[in-house]
This record gives C-alpha cells, sequence and structure tokens, in this order.
C-alpha cells in the first residue's frame, strides 16, 4: 500500500476535484458520509454522547459533515468549535452553517473557556487538525487536548491524531491527540507507523474518500506499506526439476564460546526458508552442539577454539549470514577485516559483525554490493550516530545507505527497509517477537532467501514479511510472552501456506446480517 506525503494527498484532492469537476466541498461531503456509514454500521443508533471537536480547517469541517449526518440520524451529538484561528476555511465556513439546520449551534472553545464536561463512557471525535497542522499549536489548545486526553473517553480521531504530523515529530509530545480509533483519509500516513509517533494511536483504518484512482495509481510515492499483496508477487515458485543445488548454499558465520545457540538458530531458519544446502562456520567448541542439534547443516570449524580466528573456507557459497554471536574479540576483529578485503560474497551483516563495522567505518567500503545489513536501533545510532527523532533517523539511515549502496533494515515494531532512497514499511509481527534470538532467525531467513536467487532489496522485504507472518501465526495458543525465537522457525511454513490461502468466505450469519 503506498503511504503518501500530505503535499501528495493535496495533489490528489485537487486531481479529483479537476477530473471529476466537482468542488472541494463535494469532496468533504463525501467524505463525511464514509465516516458517517462508519460509526452508524457500528453504533446502530445507541445514545452514547458523541463529542466532537472541529478546529476550523477542513479537518473541521469533516467533523462538521459527519456531525450533522450524526444528528440527522437521531445520535446524542455535541459540537464544538476549537476556535485557534480566525482564517477559517470555506469548505469548513459552509458546513459550520448547514450542522445549524439542525436547530444545533456549536458551542465556540477559544482561551480561557472551560472545556466542556464528559464522561469516559463517552465518544470523543478529534477533527482539531488534519494533516494542514503547519506549526507547534497554542498553549490553550495544547490544553484542551490534554482535557481530552485525560478523560479517558474512547478517541476516534479523523485523518490524523490531532497534533500528529503525518512527516514529522511534534513539537510537544504533550500536545497530541491520543487515538483510540483513526479514520485515515484514503491512505495511512508514515507517523503512524514510527516508534515515537505511532504511540499515539491504537488501531487506524482507511476510509476511500474518492480520491482521484488515476493519480494515487500512477504516483509514486518514497514510503510503502507491506503486507500479502505486496509480497505475494516477489515469491519465486519451485520449480519440478529442482535439485538441492538450485536454490543455493548458504553460509552463516559466527558463533563463540556460550553463543552457539545464535548459529543455531540462524541456521535452522536458513533451512527452512527453502535454501538448498547450509553450511555453519563456527568456532572449534561449537563442533559437537551443530551437529547434534541441527543434523541438515554442515559444519566448518575455525582454527579457534572459542572464537572466530580466521575466516578461511573451500565452498562457494551463494549468500553469507554473519555476526551473529560472534563477540568482538581482537582475533575476531582481525579475522573479519581480513575477510572483508577478500570476499565478493554478497553479506548479510547482522550483531557483533555490525559492531566491529561501527567502530572500523572504513570496512564499510568492503561491504560487497547486494549485502543486507540488519541493526536494531543501538547498532543503528553506532553506524550513523545519533538522531535527534525518527525522521532524522530516516534521513541518515537513507544517505547511509545510499552512500554504501547498501539495504539496511531496521528493527523493531514496524520494521522498516531502506534503500535507494525508498522506504518499506512491514505490517507483520508482532511484541512477542522482542525475545531472544528473533534476529537470528531473520539473518537466516534474509539468507536463505538471497541463495535461492532473490536479490537484496527483495529479500529483506519479502523476509522481513514471513519472519513477521511466522510470528503472527505462533502467537497463536502462545501469546506474546511464551513466544519463542524457535516458535518463529517452526511457522516459516505457515506463513509460505498463508499467501496462499483463499480468502475466507463469509459465514452464514454473516451473510444473514447483511
Ligand atoms: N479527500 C480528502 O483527503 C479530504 C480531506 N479533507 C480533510 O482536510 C484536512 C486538511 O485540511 P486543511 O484545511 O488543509 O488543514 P487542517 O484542517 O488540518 O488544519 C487546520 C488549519 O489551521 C491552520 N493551522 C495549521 N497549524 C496551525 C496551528 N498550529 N495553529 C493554528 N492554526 C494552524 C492551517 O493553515 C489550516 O488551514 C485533511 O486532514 C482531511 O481531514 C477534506 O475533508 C477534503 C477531503
Ligand atoms: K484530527
Amino acid at each position: 500500500m503506498k503511504i503518501y506525503s500530505a503535499d501528495q494527498i493535496y495533489e490528489a484532492i485537487n486531481s479529483t476535484i479537476e477530473k471529476n469537476n466537482t468542488t472541494s466541498n463535494e469532496l468533504m461531503e463525501f467524505a463525511g458520509t464514509q465516516l458517517f456509514d462508519w460509526f452508524h454500521t457500528r453504533m446502530q443508533g445507541a445514545q452514547v454522547p458523541i463529542h466532537i471537536y472541529c478546529g476550523i480547517g477542513n479537518n473541521g469541517g469533516s467533523g462538521l459533515v459527519l456531525g450533522r449526518k450524526l444528528l440527522h440520524h437521531g445520535y446524542n451529538v455535541h459540537v464544538y468549535i476549537v476556535n485557534f484561528s480566525d482564517k477559517r476555511t470555506k469548505d469548513f465556513l459552509i458546513n459550520y452553517d448547514r450542522i445549524k439546520e439542525f436547530k444545533v449551534w456549536p458551542r465556540l472553545l477559544s482561551s480561557g473557556e472551560d472545556f466542556p464536561e464528559m464522561d469516559k463512557e463517552d465518544i470523543v471525535v478529534d477533527a482539531i487538525f488534519g494533516i494542514g497542522l503547519n506549526r507547534e499549536t497554542s498553549d490553550w489548545v495544547k490544553n484542551l487536548i490534554k482535557y481530552i486526553n485525560a478523560s479517558d473517553a474512547y478517541t476516534v480521531s479523523l485523518d490524523v491524531p490531532s497534533g500528529l504530523y503525518p512527516n514529522d515529530a511534534p513539537e510537544d509530545k504533550e500536545a497530541v491527540i491520543e487515538s483510540n480509533f483513526t479514520l485515515t483519509f484514503q491512505a495511512p500516513k508514515l507517523s503512524f507507523f514510527l516508534p515515537e509517533t505511532g504511540v499515539y494511536m491504537q488501531r487506524w483504518e482507511a476510509i476511500d474518500v474518492g480520491l482521484d484512482p488515476e493519480y494515487l495509481q500512477t504516483t509514486n510515492t518514497e514510503v510503502q506499506l507491506i503486507d500479502t499483496l505486496e509480497v505475494l508477487p516477489l515469491y519465486i515458485p519451485r520449480e519440478k526439476y529442482a535439485h538441492k543445488g538450485t536454490y543455493g548454499h548458504s553460509l552463516i558465520i559466527g558463533g563463540s564460546f556460550g553463543k552457539m545457540g545464535a548459529v543455531t538458530l540462524a541456521s535452522s531458519a536458513c533451512l527452512r526458508v527453502g535454501t538448498g544446502l547450509i553450511t555453519a562456520y563456527i568456532p572449534e567448541c561449537g563442533y559437537t552442539i551443530l551437529q547434534t542439534s541441527l543434523p541438515e547443516a554442515m559444519v566448518i570449524c575455525d582454527e579457534g577454539e572459542k572464537n572466530i580466528a580466521k575466516i578461511q573456507y573451500a565452498i562457494e557459497p551463494k549468500s553469507i549470514g554473519m555476526g551473529i554471536g560472534m563477540g568482538t574479540d581482537a582475533v575476531t576483529v582481525k579475522a573479519l577485516k581480513a575477510f572483508l578485503k577478500t570476499n565478493t560474497t554478497p553479506l548479510i551483516i547482522d550483531a557483533d559483525a555490525l559492531n566491529i563495522l561501527a567502530t572500523n567505518k572504513t570496512l564499510l567500503k568492503s561491504v560487497p554490493k547486494g549485502s543486507i545489513l540488519t541493526p536494531h536501533p543501538k547498532e543503528l545510532e553506532r553506524l550513523i550516530g545519533e538522531w535527534t527523532d525518527d525522521f532524522d533517523k530516516i534521513e541518515k539511515t537513507k544517505a547511509f545507505a545510499k552512500k554504501y549502496d547498501a539495504v539496511v533494515i531496521i528493527k523493531g515494531a514496524n520494521t522498516i527497509t531502506i534503500y535507494d532512497n525508498h522506504l518499506y514499511i512491514n505490517n507483520t509481527g508482532n511484541p512477542g517477537m522482542a525475545t531472544a534470538g528473533s534476529g537470528d532467525v531473520l539473518t537466516g531467513m534474509l539468507t536463505g532467501l538471497i541463495s535461492q536467487g532473490y536479490d537484496a532489496l527483495t529479500a529483506a522485504i519479502f523476509g522481513v514479511y514471513l519472519h513477521g507472518k511466522a510470528g503472527d501465526i505462533a502467537l497463536t495458543g502462545l501469546g506474546y510472552q511464551a513466544l519463542t525465537a524457535s516458535d518463529i522457525i517452526d511457522h516459516i511454513g505457515d506463513a509460505y501456506l498463508d499467501l496462499f490461502k483463499e480468502p475466507e468466505e463469509p459465514s452464514a450469519e454473516a451473510e444473514e446480517n447483511r
């Protein structure tokens, strides 16, 4: 799913108006009708008080259309105008007038006013600011936002939680609505998916507000949300006459005394994702562990007993996953430096290998094209330096990925793959996956995908998706706390099968209710 910038949404609105020979107010009316349908389907006329807070721009205008339609259907509606400016938009004014058809005169809220009384069982509709927010809000509006947040009423935000920029960090962390549900217009916004700004919302749904389909389809976006529809075309089917050589030989280099499990997990995940052959390259002390825990794997032992000391092998792997459990012992650093000087095989670089690169940045130039780096936030910081906020982090990572022509995967709740100035935000996965070894599993999966012929970017997008999906499927019967990295591996097969699952038939009961 494409994630448009605020400028692109405004362009889409203009294009819709031009092509359909319609007016911006007609668009607002349509959006308001869609919003009303959403509420009406769920509320079925329930008389819970609905408090609609409308700003004076078009976000507020949409709130007014929604309010009028709810009143028309007999809902218990209270409308307030958050009068933060006298620059009211044309469509706001049209709808401000029209709500009076219902003998409703919205209460004007301004600085110094007491805020309306609300109960925590009530519903709040937040239509104060949309994507037109362009500066810090005044103190009294901040106080209103804090008041709404403190009310604990179920809050539905229109388009964005008010105070949240679509493509920027808020100046004041407390001046943003904490929304329970965001009904976003046409497509979600980037800030919904980043750790510092995603916290303002629990759930979101995109409402079709009728924007020009041609504009939406032909416009390239810098950001995409990745889900099943996006990854399905990436899948490479297995061929009937394939043999294990067809799907590549993967090499996992890592491990040190006490950290051999990481290599076992990565190698196992690499197999499960479909590599033809797998070899683990480990220090001597891990030999028995690997051979016993993973009979499908071949093992090459380094000359070092407890740490990797000199990387050398006589196989020709198609891809190499390295760094997991490897440690940063001086001999290992030396071995990695020497290895990078001669290696030309694509690498998936994780964990300690990333830390070694971060302290020896000149080594980054020796990372072959088509490689993937998989830092978690702390490892990323060591590579690119500190950032001021999530958006700055993204800009710095984009520049880093460009400089070294590498795919960078920023691991987290919505893992983001960055390459060539584009962002691919993953929509699978869950908090249960924040567990030991989960990253090792991902490294193994990415290695196995590259060995099968996926290019680095495709492997990253597809691998991160499959990893998250496997974790989601594994949740059933386990729950967040009990989920382990091995459970993710056990469900990689299910994640593949899920790609081709037919959409479920609606149940007879659901059919009757139509
Ligand atoms: N099809 C659609 O996508 C439609 C979307 N709509 C909604 O319109 C808003 C965007 O409306 P806009 O009028 O441009 O902006 P806002 O309502 O978000 O902003 C308010 C207004 O206030 C000014 N402003 C910005 N920041 C501040 C501030 N800190 N203090 C005071 N004033 C501020 C700014 O100049 C704006 O004019 C979009 O989100 C959708 O909800 C329409 O319904 C049409 C269809
Ligand atoms: K809003």
